[in-house]
């Protein structure tokens, strides 16, 4: 339905336009990269990519969900719109915006690089209510693969996109469960690596301040590589969510075919696996023809 190059002919500066923001964004903001890739994917979760995530209006609109908690990344996709509807008014997407802008990130984090297929349109709906299943740190891997599967995405795909998380931060907010109150025996989770456990407890004290922020791979949080694969086979995975990757067995064949332990049946590398996930992410209940609409400012509907 999407394809490369959609406004070659409508708003052919559209993708470099985009990628100027972004790198203008990230020359004042290090973190722009992460925040920009972690808005497509909770923009793609919730009534498909289509910029839901990105109106505002009032306490009930969607991006106020608790699932969507530190997402951001808005003021760069308003700026980009804005230069957008003054070059080519009434043409570009804020779907497809958020899309190209999580693409520009990742090169910019020394990531692969891709074509985005484009065309998506701007969905009219944004509710609190519409972000209740976002996949959450505290759900089992069960859960986790229930909740891609219903997107149309593979055990595989979970693998690849949780690899996200080769950069960018999160708060010790999502850390409080798994470091002292792990279920079912409470205590911590028992998959954290021993020589891990003591960084993470002093990082984020029990009843310490949960803003406080670390990075999910340790040691490269600003390079997008499958480093963090090998932080997860080693039990230094930071998020509860990317550590029980490596205790189911499908998922753990997947983070392990990255390494050369077993026959590459799951393609050739880390990073064209990547992208393939994440176009087939980008693609999750797109809008075009004549559903939805382009807005005209990306935090209100028309
Ligand atoms: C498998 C389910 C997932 C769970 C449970 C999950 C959970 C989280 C959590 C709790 C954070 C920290 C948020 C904060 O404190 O601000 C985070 C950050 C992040 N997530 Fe995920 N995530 C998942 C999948 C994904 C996917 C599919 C992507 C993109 C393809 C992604 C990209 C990111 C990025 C880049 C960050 C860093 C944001 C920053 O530095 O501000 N995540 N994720
Ligand atoms: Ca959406
Ligand atoms: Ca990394």
């Amino acid at each position: 339905q999407l394809t490369v190059g959609f406004y070659s002919n409508t708003c052919p500066d559209a993708e470099s336009i985009v990628s100027g923001v972004v790198r203008n964004a990230a020359q004042s903001n290090s973190n722009i990269s992460p925040v920009l890739l972690r808005l497509h994917f909770h923009d793609c979760f919730v009534e498909g990519c289509d910029g839901s995530i990105l109106i505002e209006n009032g306490p009930n609109a969607e991006r106020h969900a608790f699932s969507h908690q530190g997402v951001g990344g808005f003021e760069v996709i308003d700026q980009a719109k804005a230069q957008l509807e003054a070059t080519c008014p009434g043409v570009v997407s804020c779907a497809d915006i958020v899309a190209l802008a999580a693409r520009d990130a990742i090169a910019l984090a020394n990531g692969p690089s891709y074509e985005v297929p484009t065309g998506r349109r701007d969905g009219r709906a944004s509710d609190v209510s519409l972000a209740a299943n976002m996949p959450d740190v505290s759900n089992s891997i069960q859960q986790l693969k229930a909740k891609f599967l219903q997107k149309g995405l593979s055990e595989k795909d979970l693998v690849l996109l949780s690899a996200a998380h080769t950069i960018g931060t999160t708060a010790c907010f999502f850390m409080t469960d798994r470091l002292y109150n792990f279920s079912p025996a409470g205590g911590s989770d028992p998959a954290i690596n021993p020589d891990f456990l003591p960084e993470l407890q002093s990082v984020c004290p029990q009843n310490g301040d949960v803003n406080v922020r670390l990075p999910m791979d340790r040691g490269s949080e600003q390079t997008f590589d499958n480093h963090i694969l090998e932080n997860i086979r080693n039990g230094f995975a930071v998020l509860a969510s990317d550590a029980k990757l490596y205790e189911d067995e499908t998922t753990r064949i997947v983070v392990d075919s990255y390494f050369g332990m077993l026959t590459p049946i799951f393609g050739t590398s880390f990073e064209a696996d990547f992208v393939e996930s994440i176009v087939k992410m980008g693609q999750i209940g797109v809008k075009t023809g004549s559903n939805g609409e382009i807005r005209r400012v990306c935090t209100a509907f028309n």
